[in-house]
């Protein structure tokens, strides 16, 4: 598989530290086997459940040797740094002396599987180094399974599989954005509070840096043609083959002339080209004398500003948007870039977190309106009824969602969103011929363009969140699990006219729980802290959960089950019956990793 060109270096890998009694003389020599049968029982495990975002399984390494002691302890960290380990998992089947095994490094998520049997007790070495990480302030993940285990037995049970998979998965996302940018394309957007970059939070909570291009680079680049031309043309050809346009909904008068919406194609395409290559580069500009340009900004996600300064007097950036968030292009399936409107950052930062813990694309959106049965009721008649008997959440953007958003895949007959590498023709088909392609509202965007217009299909598990931040307390992230809705068609269309019907749209309904901000649908919305939502397939809650405990970002709302919460274990030691203050005490005590 060609290496994706976002990727610099070696993918992170983990690493597995399998630790032992130190005693030698029949102690360590009984148990030598039976360690490293678990660190390989691990690595096979993660193998074949974790993949990176081309779909490759997760590379594990294991230490050369047992870690017994300080020595061997300092031998794995050295190997570990030479692969390239991102994340470090302990195992033991029995005692081991805490603080001379421990991993150090407090750059690397970490966790501790400690196997519960009795003869050589793991479970004892757990509770003993889990107090060494806390006390020396680098908190780590506990692992032991419900159920004692004879001594020997290779099998990993199903409660201890659940945590490795879902530390693995956060600890791995931790390891891919450190080190990767945000590079915002303009600046602030209509006065969003998201669009403003605050260097401090990406570079301490997340690792990353900042990179900042000018709108203007795009003109630069368009005038001069510095994109590739016969990828461009192709890139043309395929839209006017796939992309079908919609009926242009603006006025007489404020409609853009046919001539205008020929060039508006031109520029959406050759927008997406210069964004792509300003994220990731692209070596065919090297080949035309731009070598600087060529490199790109090392971007793992970006931004564009688009209104006001651009669409004022350019096409908008909703096809760029739209097709750099999806899972395919012209160059058939690849991964997403991960693409926030508005330069909405905080917003893009939510898209990948969703993102690198799934691999699927995500959609951006408004969090628009919340509709009661009553005001349904009221402008349409309908009685809303199933999953959207207490209200729905409309969830729209001006036109910048992923296609994927469509839930025109499919898996055992269901709407899905799958990782791009799982895309069939047909999939790629459908979520086309789902989506038309609608002049710009000119009213907001005055330089016309084209805005993705679809219907995201009801039934889906999806998740919603929102990265915030406040003033003094810092990032904070918000998560609502829930279905997308299905709504008769001349509902739909009601409540679709009255926002803007040339935008996709997804109906949302979360799950609710009777308490908090869960209490019902209208308190969701309530509590949305911010006016965009990053849509990901899935109920992946309870793994966003873990991941900002890892980046010691406190959770404010969610309505994830208690018993798939997993944090590190110092938490419970800021309280165990209010979690999410106990959440709160944590993330201000440790503080961001990179600090
Ligand atoms: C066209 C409008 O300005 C929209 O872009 C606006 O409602 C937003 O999306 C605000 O987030
Ligand atoms: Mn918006």
């Amino acid at each position: 598989m060609a290496k994706d060109p976002r990727y610099v270096g070696n993918l992170p890998k983990i690493g597995i530290r399998p630790t032992i009694d130190g005693r030698r003389k029949g102690v360590r020599e009984s148990l030598e086997e039976t360690t490293m049968n678990m660190a390989k029982a691990v690595a096979k495990l993660l193998e074949e459940n974790v993949f990176y975002y081309n779909g490759q399984p997760v590379e594990c390494v294991i230490a050369d040797t047992c870690i017994g002691g300080v020595k061997e302890a300092a031998e794995a960290a050295e190997k570990f740094a030479r692969e390239g380990v991102g994340v470090s998992i302990t195992v033991t089947p029995c005692w081991c002396y805490g603080t001379e095994t421990m991993d150090m490094d407090p750059h690397i998520p970490k966790a501790v599987w400690g196997f519960n049997g009795t003869e050589r007790p793991g479970a004892v070495y757990l509770a003993a180094v889990l107090a060494g990480y806390n006390q020396k302030g680098l908190p780590a993940f506990g692992i032991y399974g419900k159920d004692v285990q004879d001594a020997g037995d290779t099998n990993i049970p199903e409660d201890v599989k659940e945590k490795l998979i879902r530390f693995a998965k956060a600890g791995l996302a931790v390891a891919m954005m450190k080190g990767k940018s945000y590079l915002s394309i303009g600046s602030v957007s209509m006065g969003i509070a998201g669009s403003v970059v605050q260097e401090d939070f990406f570079q301490n909570y997340l690792g990353m840096r900042n990179e900042y291009v000018d709108m203007s680079e795009f003109v630069r680049r368009i005038e001069l043609e510095i994109y590739d031309k016969e990828e461009y043309e192709r890139a043309l050809k395929w839209v006017k083959e796939n992309c079908k346009v919609g009926p242009d909904n603006n006025r007489d008068g404020f409609k853009r002339t046919e001539e205008q919406k020929e060039k508006d194609w031109e520029i959406s395409v050759k927008m997406a080209l210069i964004a792509r290559d300003l994220m990731v580069g692209n070596k065919k500009l090297e080949e035309m004398g731009y070598g600087e340009e060529a490199l790109g900004r090392n971007a793992i996600v970006a931004g564009f500003q688009g209104q006001r300064q651009w669409t004022d007097y350019f096409p908008n950036g909703d096809f760029m948007e739209t097709i750099l968030n999806s899972s395919f292009d012209w160059n058939g399936k690849r991964a997403p870039y991960i693409f926030a409107t508005e330069n909405d950052n905080l917003n893009g930062i939510s898209m990948l977190f969703g993102y690198l813990l799934t691999n699927t694309a995500q959609i951006f959106a408004d969090v628009r309106t919340y509709w009661s049965p009553e005001a349904v009721k009221r402008v349409t008649g309908y009685t809303l009824e199933g999953r959207a008997a207490n209200g729905i959440i409309h969830l729209i953007n001006s036109g910048a969602a992923a296609l994927d958003g469509t839930g025109e895949q499919t898996k055992d007959g269901k709407p899905v969103i799958k990782p791009y590498y799982e895309l069939t023709d047909e999939d790629i088909k459908k979520c086309l011929e789902a989506t038309q392609f609608r002049p710009a509202s000119t009213e907001y965007f005055r330089g016309g363009g084209y805005s993705t217009d679809f219907l995201t299909k009801g039934g889906m598990p999806v998740t919603i969140s929102r990265l915030n931040i406040v003033k003094g307390l810092g990032p904070v992230l918000q998560i609502a699990e829930g279905y997308t809705v299905d709504l008769p068609e001349e509902v739909h269309d009601v409540l679709d006219k009255r926002t803007d019907p040339t935008w996709p749209t997804t109906w949302f309904v979360p799950n609710l729980t009777g308490e908090g901000a869960f209490k019902d649908v209208y308190s969701v919305m309530n509590n949305w802290g911010a006016n965009h939502c990053s849509i990901s397939y899935g109920h992946i809650g309870a793994d966003l959960i873990t991941l900002a405990s890892i980046l010691r970002i406190p959770v404010n709302m969610h309505n994830v089950p208690e018993e798939k919460i997993f944090r590190p274990d110092a938490w419970s030691m800021f309280g165990t019956k209010d979690l999410e203050g106990a959440d709160y005490r944590a993330c201000k005590n440790f503080g961001p990793i990179y600090k």
